[in-house]
């Protein structure tokens, strides 16, 4: 074995140990052909992008820096549209500029975006009229339609995942980059939806004020480069672990291994299990690494998560997104970052709102009360001000397109709206205007902190 072949197999240790929320794959020779092709397609991301996301994660880190990561729950392949992208681009945008100029504060802006293709499920079935199909698990496993066709995992699926990711963060770096994401154009972002929202009108207040600093600073002959510009990151749950580990490549400059499917992954709260295949596969590699932890994580089960995943202790490596639900998180959270603290750790707190707090509507609808989500970030901004502790960010399912998906927020979405615009696959989505409310509201947030 080369030296490289053997740093390679260490992307694959994960193999020995149970994998939670694997697609049952009927044909395992079809998934092999898929994972060789696969492994022979170029990075979708440079390692050394990667490395600058965790300096980024590591100001965050030291509470110099707020993360704002969103986007969907579950990209859909037939969503992968100029119009859909740019939108929730549009979105971020925005509540990017909310947060920094009102609060003050260098925003790093990772979206759940261009790789946000499969999802753990509480059920691996589903039962509709007395039939029995497999649950869908992203469209880079199965289908959404409820027939057995579509919902048969298919792995040929992975690889119209990777150029799904590919054509979205190839618009994606156009956009951040070609002119669209300058600061110049505050205003553009919001002319289709400062006339009929709330928090559009407010984020045009905004926008002039931003203009105005603008021009000042033009007058005085400052035009920084930095303006015309957006870093932006893309990042996704590191799910299926065949996926991920054809993606993994040794980066010639270090020797080292980088998932670059994207700049950043998560392990979910179903697969963080510590002996587990996911955490083995984060464990070796590069990329900055978030760990959801629900209201059952320990203080041990965090500190062991450090041991395995930043025995460095490298700040940036390892972001916690907590997603306790707004009831729990004033209990939940103190001891876990008190514990950690202690511990000389130097870990991103970050803060999902969205995954603690989802009912069933009587319709049926899967759905989020916007002021469960407001008040967990809440509770999330008392506990760190309580343990003088840093609040470093916030991690949201949004879209920019108008859906009613969760309820309440500035426009008022009621329960019985619902059903107007529902078209997540899976877990409701704050809309653009929810999204912008809520950016506002953070800022208020950490601007009294
Ligand atoms: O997005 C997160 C999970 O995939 C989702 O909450 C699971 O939803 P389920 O409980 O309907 O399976
Ligand atoms: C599945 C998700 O969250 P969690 O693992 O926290 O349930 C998610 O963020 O898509």
């Amino acid at each position: 074995m080369t030296v490289n072949a053997e740093i390679h197999a260490g992307g694959n240790t994960w193999r020995s140990l149970p994998a939670a929320q694997q697609p049952d794959w009927p044909d395992p020779q079809a998934l092999r052909e898929v994972i060789a092709e696969l492994e022979s397609y170029p990075p979708l991301v440079f390692a050394g992008e990667c490395d600058q996301l965790r300096q980024r994660l590591g100001a965050v880190a030291r509470g110099e820096a707020f993360l704002l990561q969103g986007g969907d729950c579950a990209e859909a392949f037939d969503a992968v549209g100029a119009d859909q992208i740019r939108n929730k681009l549009k979105t971020l945008l925005q509540m990017g500029a909310v947060l920094t100029y009102a609060g003050s504060v260098p925003v790093v802006k990772v979206g759940r975006i261009a790789g946000q293709y499969s999802k753990p499920r509480s059920k691996p079935t589903e039962t509709r009229d007395g039939v029995t199909l497999p649950t869908y698990r992203g469209d880079s496993v199965n289908g959404f339609a409820f027939t057995p066709e579509a919902r048969t995992p298919d792995p040929q699926r992975l690889k119209r995942m990777y150029h799904a990711s590919a054509s979205t963060l190839n618009l994606v770096r156009a956009f951040t980059t070609g002119g669209y994401a300058d600061l110049r154009q505050v205003h553009a972002w919001n002319q289709d939806f400062v006339k009929s929202s709330p928090s559009g009108q407010r984020y045009e207040q905004l926008a002039r004020e931003i203009d105005r600093a603008l021009n000042f600073m033009n007058a005085c002959g400052v035009d920084p480069e930095e303006f015309k510009t957006v870093e932006f990151y893309a990042s996704h749950e590191a799910l299926v672990l065949d996926y991920e580990s054809a993606l993994t490549r040794v980066d010639s400059r270090t020797g080292q291994l980088y998932d670059v499917s994207g700049h950043m992954v998560w392990i979910g709260e179903r697969t963080r299990q510590l002996d587990g295949a996911h955490i083995e596969f984060a464990s070796k590699i590069r990329n900055p690494i978030g760990v959801k932890l629900g209201p059952t994580s320990t203080p041990e089960e965090a500190l062991t998560l450090i041991e395995r995943l930043d025995p460095e202790r490298e700040p940036g490596r390892l972001t916690f997104i907590t997603r306790m639900g707004a009831d729990r998180i004033r209990d939940r959270l103190p001891e876990l970052v008190e514990k950690v603290t202690a511990s000389g750790a130097s870990v991103a707190w970050v803060c999902d709102p969205m995954h603690g707090n989802t009912f069933e509507a009587a319709s049926g609808h899967k759905t989020r009360r916007f002021d469960d989500v407001l008040d967990e970030v809440k509770g999330f901004f008392e506990v760190h001000k309580g343990l003088g502790t840093h609040p470093g960010g916030i991690h949201v399912e949004l879209t920019g397109d108008d859906v009613t998906e969760c309820v309440g927020g500035g426009d008022e979405i009621f329960v019985d709206d619902l059903h107007q615009r529902y078209e997540t696959a899976c877990d409701p989505r704050l809309n653009r205007s929810q999204s912008l409310d809520l950016a506002f509201l953070v800022a208020e947030m950490y601007r009294d902190q």
